[in-house]
């Protein structure tokens, strides 16, 4: 059924300026604050505070250096044993994806000069080598693999001067910027064009987002097939809706509800109707995660982004891989097979030495050749990326100029509710119809700049902003967007767009075909026409895209209902404080506990540890107290971290006797809101559980494991509770294990960090198995 056009309404320039400038405003701040730190970090860290940050590696020797894709050159480097006692990396921050400087190792406890944050910072080592830039290709606990440019030395790598002792220093990366400031800067043209006479055609999708219009009503799809039979009636129900939306469609995946699972199977639906997706991630990790799940399904995928940001598995499916393997890319070979003949006969390793006129002819040749070469390369990209139905990429990525002028049918993003609005923006100009999927009650993006609590500044005619001298004047027409999270169960889809059976059952109900999606009612309609053209300009870059426009239409949030990760127990807590206990558990883990878990013991001396779904070690009274890290840093870098030593005596007994149960290391996580906690619980059990996980909860979102030991590190005589307060970050925090959870904590501070952290207290008070947590026991 096909709803009548809802009615025009007019743009408002003032609240699009304002939107616009308002974000430009934000995206500097941030870019600021990331070139602030680094540069702070780089002048007033000496080497070794770098090193205890995790920014730095020192005492390295290069162990190879290898020719990679993309001509890229592989610098390996390790720790000899002329400099450590032993080759294992201390604690460090370093992921593959990161941009890093391999530069001289400097042994002096004073810092070091300041260095430009941004990415072309390239200087002089000092004595014995140039300092080169890369992206961190592959990182063990003894090596470290940065892929370098070709261009930064010759491809076997022979002239990469690098220094004999060297040490690798984590880079800001403000390429992001960049292309985040050119989506806005193309919005900006297409919604506020200088010449008004040549007002662009803009696409309703852009309209919808920028809150001109509501979106249109679905268009049914009578004869929808599902492809995989196991998706449950919400899942179902969210592939609808994705695929009957004209424009717009979000999926609310709560923890372990499928979100993935559901995109899998949206996007076979799209190839099965010849559509052109473009399928994108916040983060490198989400995209391998779905173009893992892609490939069984026989699915045509191209993965764009530098093959050193993609997981090893997972290369063959990068545009780089599928280019060298194409036809077209035979003719490119030749030619390259031409430029190497040629250059060796120049560099002497022919007979005789080539010199004068003929010397400056072969230069001459190769120069040609050189320009033929990347023509033909080129065409061959062009012609693996004609041939792309599915392409996947970061949504950074996605402003690349494999991508120039490309358009799609789709543009999916996963984890939309972690990515910055304006990056979203990159693929979304390229698109006609958006899919959103994501989870607004776990962690938002990373900003650095959230303590500028500063207003948005004028917007000036071309939308600019004034500059900081200026009045500091809310914007006409533009309230600011507030981050909000709802304070009550009922405020948190409390907007109706999520029909109450919607999959709110178990796995029972599973064979029952979700309903077609509804069509909108008048008093929907009226409700959404009173909420267009009420465009804010966000608070804080903390607002999502996906918050934006699950506020603005509702209707158009599919919800997630049934969980395929934890134990029952373990989901109760958050799925009746968050989730308005909407979210089930499925049969299949409703009742899972590690005692089910083939290698684990089934004695009875450890049935009160394996068949236990919570643990609560209450640290209250035990004067377990809190302490700060004095970094010397201030500035705001971050909250100051905390340790807690006697919490983390707790956890290493913990975890050693889960181990003793026959619970694997790989099958634990030690998570903690604190770095400083987590360096120390490094120290602690990294020697005889290398497998083990141990890291903070943000760096776990997304990821699961059997049990997870969770360590609170707050306690004190002030009550203070620090980042503990923020809902999202314990409701990751609380759902990431499958059948364990133990949570050591100290009741009596934790309890004061507000309502949340007091309910949770009294929930585990009441449901989980509460010990004693002195230090002869457990
Ligand atoms: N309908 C289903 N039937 C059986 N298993 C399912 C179903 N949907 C999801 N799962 C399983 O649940 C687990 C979680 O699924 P998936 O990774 O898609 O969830 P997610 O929502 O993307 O996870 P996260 O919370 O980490 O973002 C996977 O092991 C997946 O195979």
């Amino acid at each position: 059924m096909r709803r009548k056009q809802p009615p025009t309404v007019p743009p408002n320039p003032e609240q699009l300026t304002a939107f616009i400038a308002r974000q430009r405003e934000l995206l500097q701040a941030e870019r600021d604050s990331d070139i602030e730190r680094t540069s702070l970090l780089f002048s007033k860290c000496s080497p070794k505070l770098l090193e205890q940050r995790g920014l730095a590696l020192g005492g390295l020797g290069v162990a190879s250096v290898q020719l990679g894709l993309g001509g890229k050159s592989l610098v390996e480097l390790e720790r000899p044993t002329a400099y450590h006692t032993s080759p294992i990396f201390p604690p460090h921050t370093f992921r593959p994806g990161d941009l890093a400087r391999i530069e001289q190792h400097v042994a002096s406890a004073a810092p070091r000069k300041p260095a430009k944050g941004g990415k072309k910072a390239t200087g002089d080592a000092g004595e014995g080598g140039k300092a080169v830039e890369g992206v961190v290709y592959r990182v063990s606990d003894t090596k470290i693999v940065i892929a370098v440019d070709g261009d930064r030395g010759s491809q076997d790598g022979e002239d990469l001067d690098l220094p004999d002792r060297c040490r690798v220093l984590k880079l800001a990366n403000t390429v992001t910027y960049d292309r985040m400031d050119k989506a806005i800067d193309a919005l900006e043209r297409l919604v506020l064009p200088t010449d008004p006479s040549s007002h662009p055609a803009v696409p309703r999708l852009v309209e919808i987002l920028l809150g001109l219009y509501p979106p249109s009503a679905y268009v049914a799809a009578p004869d929808l097939q599902y492809l995989d039979p196991s998706l449950n009636p919400s899942q179902q129900k969210a592939v609808r809706a994705a695929l009957e939306a004209p424009e717009i469609s979000l999926i609310h995946g709560p923890p372990g509800t499928g979100k993935t699972h559901t995109l899998v199977e949206i996007i076979r639906q799209l190839v099965a109707k010849e559509k052109k997706v473009l399928v994108c991630g916040a983060s490198n990790l989400a995209v391998d995660n779905l173009l893992e799940r892609l490939i069984p399904h026989g699915i045509p995928v191209t993965r764009l982004g530098h093959p050193a940001r993609v997981l090893q598995n997972l290369q063959s499916s990068t545009l780089d891989a599928q280019t060298a393997a194409s036809d077209e890319s035979q003719l490119a070979k030749d030619v390259k097979t031409d430029i190497e003949t040629t250059m060796s006969a120049l560099a002497g390793k022919g007979k005789a030495r080539i010199r004068g006129s003929d010397r400056k002819k072969m230069w001459n040749e190769v120069k040609e050749l050189r320009k033929e070469y990347r023509k033909r390369e080129g065409g061959a990209v062009k012609a693996v990326m004609g041939r792309a139905k599915v392409v996947l990429s970061t949504c950074h990525g996605a402003g690349s100029r494999q991508l120039f002028n490309s358009d799609f049918d789709v543009v999916i993003i996963d984890e939309a509710t972690q990515a910055l609005e304006a990056v979203c923006w990159i693929p979304i100009l390229k698109a006609k119809k958006l899919v959103l999927a994501g989870d607004p009650l776990q962690l938002p993006p990373t900003v650095l700049s959230l303590d500028s609590k500063s207003k948005p500044k004028k917007a000036t005619a071309n939308g600019k902003g004034t500059k900081d001298s200026e009045t500091k004047a809310e914007p006409p027409g533009a309230p600011l967007e507030e981050v909000t999270l709802p304070e009550s169960d009922d405020e948190e889809l409390s907007n109706g767009s999520d029909d109450e059976d919607a999959g709110g059952k178990p796995a029972e109900d599973k064979a029952v075909e979700a309903e077609p999606v509804a069509p909108l009612d008048t008093k929907t309609e009226q409700k959404e026409n009173k909420r267009i053209c009420r465009l804010r300009a966000p608070h804080s870059l903390e607002v999502t895209l996906f918050d934006r426009v699950e506020r603005m239409f509702p209707r158009v949030k599919k919800m997630l209902t049934i969980q395929y990760r934890m134990h029952d127990t373990i989901c109760s807590f958050p799925s009746t404080t968050l989730y308005r206990s909407k979210l089930k558990s499925h049969e299949s883990v409703a009742t899972h506990l590690l005692k089910d878990l083939p290698a684990v013991s089934q004695e009875d001396e450890f049935s009160d540890i394996v068949t236990v779904p919570v643990v609560f070690f209450d640290t209250a009274g035990c004067e377990f107290f809190e302490r700060s890290e004095a970094d010397g840093l201030g500035g705001g870098l971050d909250e100051g971290s905390k340790s807690n030593e006697n919490e983390a005596a707790v956890v290493q007994r913990w975890v050693q006797k889960l181990v003793q149960a026959g619970v694997s290391p790989g099958q634990i996580a030690v998570i903690t809101p604190y770095q400083a906690q987590v360096t120390y619980l490094t120290s602690l059990l990294r020697a005889d559980m290398p497998e083990i996980e141990i890291g903070t909860v943000d760096g776990m979102q997304g990821r699961e494991k059997e049990a997870v030991v969770l360590s609170l590190v707050r306690s004190n005589d002030k009550r203070e509770v620090g980042f503990l307060k923020e809902k999202r970050r314990l409701n990751v925090a609380m759902t990431r294990p499958r059948r364990h959870l133990c949570v050591v904590g100290d009741s009596e501070t934790v309890a004061q960090g507000g309502p949340y952290l007091k309910s949770w207290m009294q929930w585990l008070e009441q449901n989980a198995d509460v010990r004693y947590a002195g230090l002869d026991d457990p």
